[in-house]
């Protein structure tokens, strides 16, 4: 078959729809963490992703939901010989086929003979990042398995040839191989993207650098850095359980400084901040969802909007935190790419500001906050909606209820210690076992 190959100049699109990444400092928090001993899953996962940056491989990066599988391709990318070229990624959550193709092969205006780039020419010479390839429809799977045989591709509307070349770094909280064997991802894509396999270690596995993660987001938090938590706050969050790892970590350090004016936060804002994360009544599961989505930072956007938006190059302003390295590689100094993320935008972390109350009075005041009845219910009602634990009151939930379940929960996160759970609610063991029972 006859090619015809054509060099398509990139730079003046790239110069007006990005800026370049700010450089990175050796004082970074990221760059710290990592050259400090950290626990025995993070360093082994540090030397597996240095090892990997040192080649041309395509690395499948498999983990649980925010564990830092973006930020580690990012990392990759970074310290690769690719570095002084683009990093692009698309989240392929949600995405539907024909705007996968759109996005990545990009398209031919018939009308103007513009040619639109795709993720594919945008990465020439760089790095190609798929956020959640597991995600992929079957007939994006095939496309992208065709482009990766090829190392081809024709825009969309486009009788051209173009030759790709591209690292290809793809991500998955799933487990692919699970999916092959039940038909939902094809065996051959697979093959192509995991020549190098890196898992990304939960937090649940890596406990011991959960103060250094702690001290880092604080950093990177306006007015943060000067704020700290006692022994017992660390404590606490050193025997949660994480289900979205460093993403739920730094949700609950958001929460802390955005909710509670303190330099020093206790043990117990911080089983609040958490508790308020984890909503138990229906008013308050409405409440975080719409407050969790101004505090997400990430893709969590995304996921609403994919269906209605069509694709958007984010500005850098409107762009997630900027790319960091979790360890130092030897050519950092080349660290000057630019970055690309297609799919569409999301809305800028609103950290939420109130009072330092007890959490039921926090998730009373944010529902009013967010639904805003415009005739609150009475004194009168609000008790007996309280005795009753009646739903139809909406925000108003019963205080009591809320009482004994974030006693309860805290019980559990002292492994049953109800002494020392007291110690941190600030209450005797009598009024503990009272508030229980209750
Ligand atoms: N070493 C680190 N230090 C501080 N913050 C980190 C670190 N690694 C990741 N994070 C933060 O944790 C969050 C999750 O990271 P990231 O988006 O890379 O994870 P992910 O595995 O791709 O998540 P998801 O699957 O939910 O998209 C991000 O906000 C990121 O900034």
């Amino acid at each position: 078959m006859w090619l015809r190959l054509k060099f398509v100049n990139t730079d003046k699109n790239i110069n007006s729809r990005v800026s370049r990444m700010p450089p990175l400092t050796s004082d970074h928090p990221v760059l710290a963490l990592a050259k400090r001993p950290t626990s025995a899953a993070f360093h082994g996962f540090v030397r597996r992703l240095h090892m990997a940056s040192q080649t041309d491989d395509p690395i499948l990066l498999a983990g649980e939901v925010g564990t830092g599988k973006r930020q580690s391709a990012t990392t990759v990318h970074n310290v690769s010989g690719r570095s002084a070229h683009n990093f692009v990624q698309i989240d392929c959550l949600g995405i539907k086929e024909s705007k996968f193709e759109l996005e990545m092969l990009g398209s031919l205006n018939p009308h103007n003979h513009q040619l639109r780039q795709g993720a594919v020419s945008l990465a020439e010479g760089g790095t190609l990042y798929l956020h959640e390839v597991g995600e992929l429809p079957s007939t994006s799977q095939t496309l992208l398995l065709r482009l990766l045989e090829s190392d081809t591709y024709s825009p969309v509307n486009s009788s051209d040839t173009y030759n790709s070349d591209f690292r290809l770094i793809t991500s998955s909280s799933q487990d692919l191989m699970a999916m092959v064997e039940h038909g939902k991802f094809r065996n051959d894509l697979l093959h192509h993207i995991n020549t190098l396999t890196i898992r990304t270690p939960s937090l649940n596995e890596r406990r011991e650098d959960i103060e250094d993660l702690v001290n880092s987001i604080l950093h990177e938090i306006p007015g943060g850095r000067h704020k700290q938590l006692s022994p017992e706050a660390m404590e606490v969050l050193c025997h949660h359980k994480y289900t979205a790892n460093i993403l739920e970590l730094r949700n609950i350090i958001h929460r802390l400084v955005g909710t509670f004016e303190s330099q020093s936060y206790s043990g117990l804002q911080v089983v609040q901040a958490i508790h308020a994360g984890t909503p138990s009544s229906k008013s308050e599961r409405v409440i975080e969802k719409k407050s969790q989505r101004s505090m997400l930072p990430d893709f969590n956007g995304y996921i609403d909007q994919a269906q209605n938006n069509p694709p958007t190059f984010v500005q850098p302003d409107q762009q997630v935190a900027a790319p960091q390295p979790i360890f130092q590689g030897a050519n950092h100094s080349a660290y000057a790419s630019t970055t690309y993320h297609i799919g569409p935008q999301t809305a800028p972390a609103q950290p939420v500001s109130e009072p330092a109350w007890p959490s039921a009075k926090v998730a009373d005041i944010r529902s009013r906050q967010v639904q805003a009845p415009p005739q609150p219910p009475s004194w009168q009602d609000r008790v007996a909606a309280m005795e009753t634990e009646d739903e139809s009151m909406g925000p108003f939930t019963a205080l009591k209820a809320q009482e004994r379940d974030y006693i309860a929960r805290l019980v559990e996160y002292c492994n049953g210690d109800k002494k020392k759970a007291a110690d941190i609610a600030g209450v005797t063991l009598r009024t503990l076992y009272r508030k229980l029972k209750h």
